[in-house]
């Protein structure tokens, strides 16, 4: 995780470090020799040595606490920014199905083989972020507020020892002692302390963070029912739960500060007992036990150190865990896919943890073929999509113009399989941007054409800013952010395109005119849809039940034999006021 150049800037961080604490231990050992000794009217020139040491101790240990900071956050931050990108290739390949050495297999205990698609997705929603922000920023905590400074404590502590011993052997074992306690004994403490409640806590704040949320964003659906006290007093709760576990950590910290703070006094107290006992004299008493104190103070921050390292376990645990686990990169000797690649889906399995949302799915897409998915929600008609264009692993086999789709570069695989699916997002961006980010170097002739096919260019130009107006996702209506979004994917111009209910939001007509004129393009097409009647243009039509290929077959096939599509049909047709026999229109 450390490069060689950052170790050896971490050793000069600790090497600085430890010189400008030992400055510290110096500066206060020659002042209490210059005070004692001062007491004894020495003519000035036995003090002038002690004097030099006073202002140089005290030069050298702001120079040396400066080189230390700099030095250390210099290899901190360069560790952190070559993890940040290893962490991101880790994220990238363990997204990617196909550089999975697992991904035929299945992955996890229980009767059903579990497809991979479900703990990327998981991956992918919730802990992205997570993981790319604040996990990897505990690395940095780790370095800076732990390691660091429990190095050059512990540094520190033995060289006072070690001074201690050569003066006064005693007087060096009793401040030994006291630096165990204080430097072991307390971190000890600390850890187990803080153990328990840094569980309870990210638990506490996670349930805050899920029900504050929760009251944020559904204010209108919970005024509108009534229930806004009971969701108040829901996040009020996890707030005060947080509030008494923080009130207990707080207690638990300054009690740790306060024993630290009485060893350091003790400390300090018995050196200085031990030396008149042994019988030194009142200068030695003096450097000894003064020293005693500071060496003891450098080592209170290892309780803190150790308090924060098992606040930061679970993060440096995430984030070595995820860098272990990453597949490597994927062959790059794959072969290059043709310009109109066909498809062809055998047994075909994917199950998200229990839940099988494809269950042996045959299908063939030679090129050019237009072919609808329609199904009950939840069928698995995504998920097909995702299995298409590679988002989403299987137990089965997907062969891409003839070779397993896993053969192939993922790249190469999602610029020729791709269209609009259903995590597709609007950018804060203008319209422009958010239309060329399929094609960067598309000229505004390209955005107008795909624009217009997807049936928005007349709301673009009546804009204010036109192409350049900024816009959000949530500004949108239903029908403009999809009709959008189709722009978008047919300016990518893939060979296959997939297409997840691109009417959706749309009134019917408008739908079915699209829906239409998508179908009579000359590339492959895989439409997801709920509608059914433009169908009549798909080449083939799969309806899928429960995750299964219920039947297939054109639309003229399927509206004359009794069936689930037939009923689909009848029941759309009832509800468009259309007659239940009239197969096309
Ligand atoms: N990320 C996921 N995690 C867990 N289960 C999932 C996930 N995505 C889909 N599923 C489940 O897999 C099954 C198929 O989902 P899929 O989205 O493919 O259905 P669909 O036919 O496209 O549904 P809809 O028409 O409602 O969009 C459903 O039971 C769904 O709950």
């Amino acid at each position: 995780m450390i490069g060689r150049r950052h170790l050896t800037g971490l050793f000069w961080a600790v090497a600085a470090g430890t010189g400008g604490e030992l400055c510290a231990v110096g500066l206060i050992a020659a002042a209490a020799w210059l005070i004692a000794r001062a007491g004894q009217h020495p003519p000035l020139s036995a003090l002038a040595l002690a004097i030099v040491g006073v202002r140089g101790f005290a030069l050298f240990r702001g120079g040396l606490r400066y080189a230390e900071r700099l030095s250390g956050h210099d290899a901190a931050l360069g560790v952190l920014a070559g993890l940040r990108v290893r962490v991101y290739e880790a994220l990238r390949r363990s997204m990617d199905p196909h550089s999975s050495p697992a991904r035929t297999g299945p992955v996890g205990p229980g009767p059903v083989p579990r497809g991979q698609g479900a703990s990327r997705k998981a991956l992918r929603d919730a802990d992205l972020v997570q993981r790319m922000v604040a996990d990897v920023e505990g690395v940095q905590d780790l370095l800076l507020r732990c390691l660091l400074p429990a190095a050059v404590a512990w540094a520190v502590a033995l060289s006072a020892i070690g001074l201690s011993v050569v003066l006064l052997p005693a007087a060096g074992a009793v401040l030994a002692a006291g630096i165990l306690l204080a430097g072991a004994g307390l971190p000890a403490v600390a850890a187990v302390a803080s153990r328990s409640g840094a569980r309870r806590s990210a638990g506490a704040r996670s349930d805050l963070a899920v029900h504050g949320l929760d009251v944020a964003r559904g204010a209108a659906d919970l005024a509108a029912f009534g229930a806004t006290g009971r969701f108040v007093a829901r996040a009020d709760a996890a707030a005060a739960r947080l509030e008494r576990l923080e009130r207990r950590a707080t207690v638990v910290e300054a009690s740790v500060n306060a024993l630290g703070t009485a060893v350091q006094g003790l400390t300090a107290l018995a050196v200085l007992w031990t030396a008149q006992r042994q019988g030194a004299d009142g200068v030695l008493v003096t450097v000894l036990s003064l020293t005693a104190l500071v060496a003891v103070e450098s080592v209170l921050p290892v309780a803190e150190a150790a308090r924060r390292l098992i606040e930061l376990r679970p993060a440096v645990r995430r984030v070595t865990g995820l860098l272990a686990s990453a597949p490597p990169e994927a062959d790059s000797g794959s072969p290059a896919l043709g310009a109109r690649p066909g498809i062809e889906l055998v047994g075909v399995r994917v199950a998200y943890g229990e839940t099988v949302a494809l269950d042996g799915v045959d299908l063939r897409i030679p090129a050019g073929r237009k072919v609808a998915i329609v199904g009950a929600s939840g069928a698995g008609k995504s998920t097909l999509l995702a299995v298409l264009s590679g988002e989403v692993a299987t137990d089965g086999t997907v062969l891409l113009a003839g070779a397993p789709q896993e053969d192939y570069d993922p790249a190469d695989v999602r610029a020729a399989v791709r269209g609009l699916t259903q995590d597709a997002h609007v950018f804060a961006a203008s319209v422009r941007a958010n239309l060329a980010l399929a094609r960067p170097d598309a000229t505004t002739a390209d955005l107008a054409a795909a624009a217009r096919r997807a049936g928005l260019l007349g709301w673009i130009t009546a804009l204010p800013a036109g192409w350049d107006t900024p816009i959000t996702g949530d500004r949108l209506s239903g029908g403009q952010r999809q009709r959008l979004l189709l722009a978008r994917a047919l300016l990518a111009d893939p060979p296959v395109l997939l297409l997840d209910e691109p009417a959706e939001g749309l009134d019917l007509t408008t739908a079915d005119r699209l829906v239409t004129d998508l179908l009579g393009d000359g590339r492959t097409v895989v439409l997801v849809t709920h509608r059914l009647a433009p169908l009549a243009a798909a080449d083939e039509i799969v309806v899928l039940d429960r995750g299964k290929v219920a039947q297939r077959g054109s639309h003229d096939e399927l509206v004359d034999k009794a069936g689930p599509y037939r009923d689909l049909w009848e029941a759309e047709s009832l509800q468009s006021g259309y007659s239940a026999d009239v197969k096309t229109w």
